[in-house]
């Protein structure tokens, strides 16, 4: 069964259609969609691309390049190629730009004092010892510390916020897995003191729901790993992307705890008869901000209901609580996460580490101030370059970040969309050298998405692998890919996009980029707790245009205690990645060199065909996905004070794509002569959009508006970047 059909963050009133809500989660285009079908407000980035490309095609707006000296050195002698170093914007912000070095003590890692240990929180010490010599965890966190000993004492529901990567995971896993084996055990000295009574077909105690297919696997695989200590109990997942027939064949055969996704889940429950869950007595929410973002409220609603309705009398296995325990996990907490605290939660406690709760209470947030912190060690800067300076830029700094084997081992690119990936990707997988044949790299489902970098590959870093991810990709080929990351032992490197900004735990994982930077400032927080887990060292970069995006600095320093953050010019990483050699006779300039780099990539677009439209493609539906930040954040990343002829360069264009304007996505070269042509085009692909415009064009009055809206938002998935189910 296809997913669900979801709504984004907000559920549609009678007169929903009157008021502006705010879209955070799923895919930007269906994010776009819906803003525009809420009425007049949205920034229609369909008409600034079309004016854009007619201003184009006027002259070049970037003036004359340099002197004839410059030009004949970097190729830019017809003085048509707008040049890397002219006509950028004016830069304000960047005041603050020594490299300071941390000094701060990691916030997310295990205690040290020695004071708690797992058994003091009441863990049994079968299970410590397992924590200590299977899986190397020697002393809690702080989160687990407060946590633990707080779920062994009780069945009250609770609310978990922690920074990312402190261990929230074994932070509700550890109690439910002593409870159940508690449980387990006592029977056993009533009976046979031999057998365990609890086996896979006594029953399902706990679910746990996370929002992507790719943390229910991870959290899958922790479970699997802590149940070593207690092979009696067994656990499984319900997450899609393989035959329900086989999901059935597992639940069949008996589970304990199910790890699942919402979507998955309600489907079995409404189809899959031998699912009981009249024991389930603990059911845990990972990423419940996330959850609700997807729209997985209602999913959510009907899991509740069900488990509400089937409720037991625990009399068939003594002490197993009457009461079940509803457990919400998340880094960050929005409002969306209080609604979902009131679905679910009855007199929940609000669970923090220590410190978190401490800062809290010395800096109370309003209402409108999320409350977030990054881990304390994090080192994060932020890079102003000018659009023109993007690409190379990011050359610039993969390559001195690679420039020796173990400098930097695992790093992650996030990119605002699928098309922007693709892009890249070929860009750094291409061969250097043979600029006249098509490298794009066809990928086989099953098969990681994975090629050598010989872009950035040197002698003293010969392998640099690259991996791309992003939620269109069969399900088998995300598996395999994240697979083929963390296993590899050479430097690799992940162009993403937020399919992998929750929850993943990728080890290893020294260097975060965010290209284009996050729609929002929680998925932000979120995207750079990529690294910088369990008390190690990370870093994070965040790409900002200069102009409003420079806005963006004090948003980026609210998230760390002590306001840290660096900022650096692009111009001063290029001048460091492209000088000459010492030796040079030439009279070569890290300008000269950087506007090669530039050059020899455009001259890779213009021969090759394929290639152009990956980038065009990329170019618009990066526009798009622009257009649709968080409506706070707006004034920040306003799609109206983008430089598109600038942009272009961005992804090696010579100038903006002018046969796109309304069309966009998968235009395919094709010619766009009708100036709404592209538009309907792109409408007739999509049936819910074109609906919703309907919806807004030609409904008489606000109640069929809204009914014909609610309708079209069904029709559409915004999940399906996640490709939940
Ligand atoms: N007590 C501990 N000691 C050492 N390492 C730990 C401990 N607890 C967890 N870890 C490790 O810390 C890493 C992060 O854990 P986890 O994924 O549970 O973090 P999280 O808080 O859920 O992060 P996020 O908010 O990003 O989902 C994992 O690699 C895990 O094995």
């Amino acid at each position: 069964m296809a997913e669900e059909p979801l709504l984004m963050n907000f559920s549609l009133g009678n007169d929903a259609i009157l008021v502006q809500p705010k879209f955070k989660g799923g895919r930007w285009r269906e994010r776009r969609g819906l803003r525009k079908a809420t009425g007049p407000t949205g920034v229609n980035t369909d008409s600034i691309l079309e004016r854009h490309s007619k201003r184009q095609k006027t002259g070049n707006s970037d003036g004359p390049t340099r002197s004839i000296d410059y030009q004949r050195r970097t190729g830019l002698r017809h003085g048509v190629i707008s040049s890397l170093f002219s006509y950028n914007p004016k830069i304000q912000s960047v005041t603050d730009r020594a490299e300071q070095e941390s000094t701060t003590l990691p916030s997310n890692a295990p205690l040290v004092d020695g004071i708690d240990t797992f058994t003091s929180l009441g863990l049994s010490p079968i299970i410590a010892s397992h924590l200590l010599t299977k899986l190397d965890i020697k002393a809690p966190t702080a989160i687990q510390k407060t946590t633990i000993s707080r779920l062994l004492s009780g069945d009250t529901d609770a609310l978990i916020q922690a920074e990312t990567g402190s261990g929230k995971t074994l932070a509700y896993l550890l109690p439910i897995v002593q409870r159940i084996v508690q449980i387990s055990e006592q029977k056993s000295k009533n009976g046979n003191d031999t057998n365990y009574q609890i086996h896979r077909d006594s029953g399902l105690f706990a679910i746990i729901l996370a929002p992507t297919r790719e943390l229910s696997k991870q959290i899958s695989v922790v479970l699997d790993s802590l149940l070593g200590c207690a092979r009696w109990i067994v656990s499984g997942t319900v997450i899609g992307g393989e035959k329900r027939k086989s999901e059935k064949a597992r639940l069949r055969k008996g589970l304990n705890i199910l790890v699942a996704t919402p979507g998955r889940l309600v489907d079995h429950l409404e189809h899959t008869e031998v699912l009981d869950v009249s024991n389930v007595r603990w059911l845990v929410l990972d990423e419940g901000d996330r959850l609700m973002e997807l729209g997985f409220e209602d999913d959510i609603k009907k899991i509740l209901d069900k488990l509400e309705q089937k409720k037991g009398k625990s009399g068939a296995i003594s002490d197993l609580p009457s009461k079940r325990t509803t457990i919400l996990c998340s880094a960050t907490m929005k409002t969306n996460v209080h609604k979902l605290g009131e679905i679910s939660l009855k007199d929940a406690i609000h669970i923090q580490a220590e410190a978190d709760a401490q800062q809290l209470l010395q800096e109370p947030t309003t209402s409108t101030d999320p409350i977030f912190s990054a881990p304390a060690q994090l080192q994060q800067s932020y890079i102003v370059a000018p659009a023109k300076q993007r690409l190379v830029t990011l050359y610039a700094i993969l390559k001195r970040s690679f420039s020796h084997k173990g400098s930097v081992m695992k790093a992650m690119i996030f990119f605002t969309c699928a098309d922007s990936v693709n892009f890249h990707y070929e860009v750094f997988a291409r061969k250097v050298g043979q600029q006249n044949t098509s490298q794009l790299s066809d990928s086989t489902p099953e098969l990681p998405t994975q090629c050598h970098s010989s872009v950035l590959s040197s002698v003293n870093n010969p392998d640099i692998m690259l991996y791309k991810l992003y939620g269109n990709l069969t399900q088998q080929m995300r598996t395999a890919t994240l697979k083929a990351f963390s296993r590899n032992p050479n430097p690799s490197i992940l162009l993403c996009t937020d399919v992998a900004s929750r929850g993943l735990d990728l080890p290893s994982m020294d260097l975060v980029i965010e290209y284009d930077p996050a729609f929002s400032a929680e998925e932000h927080l979120h995207r750079i707790g990529r690294t910088a887990r369990a008390g190690r060292d990370g870093r994070a970069i965040v790409f900002l245009l200069p102009g409003p995006e420079e806005l963006y600095i004090p948003t980026l320093k609210h998230g760390f205690k002590d306001k840290r953050v660096n900022g650096s010019l692009s111009e001063d990483i290029l001048r460091k990645a492209f000088a000459p050699a010492i030796a040079s006779q030439t009279r070569e300039t890290w300008e000269d060199n950087a506007t090669g780099w530039q050059l020899e990539i455009e001259r890779w677009l213009q021969s090759d065909s394929k290639i152009a439209d990956l980038a065009r493609k990329a170019y618009v539906s990066h526009v798009r996905a622009y257009s649709t930040h968080v409506v706070p954040e707006r004034h920040i990343f306003n799609v109206k004070e983008l430089h598109l002829g600038h942009l272009a360069k961005a992804f090696a264009l010579r100038d903006q794509p002018s046969n796109m304007g309304r069309g966009g996505k998968g235009d395919e070269g094709k010619q766009d002569t009708g100036k709404h042509k592209g538009r309907n085009r792109d409408r007739s692909r999509n049936p819910a959009a074109s609906d919703i415009d309907n919806a807004r064009n030609s409904a008489p009055d606000p109640k069929e508006a809204a009914r014909q809206m609610r309708k079209a938002l069904n029709a559409m998935n915004p999940a399906s970047e996640f490709n939940i189910a």
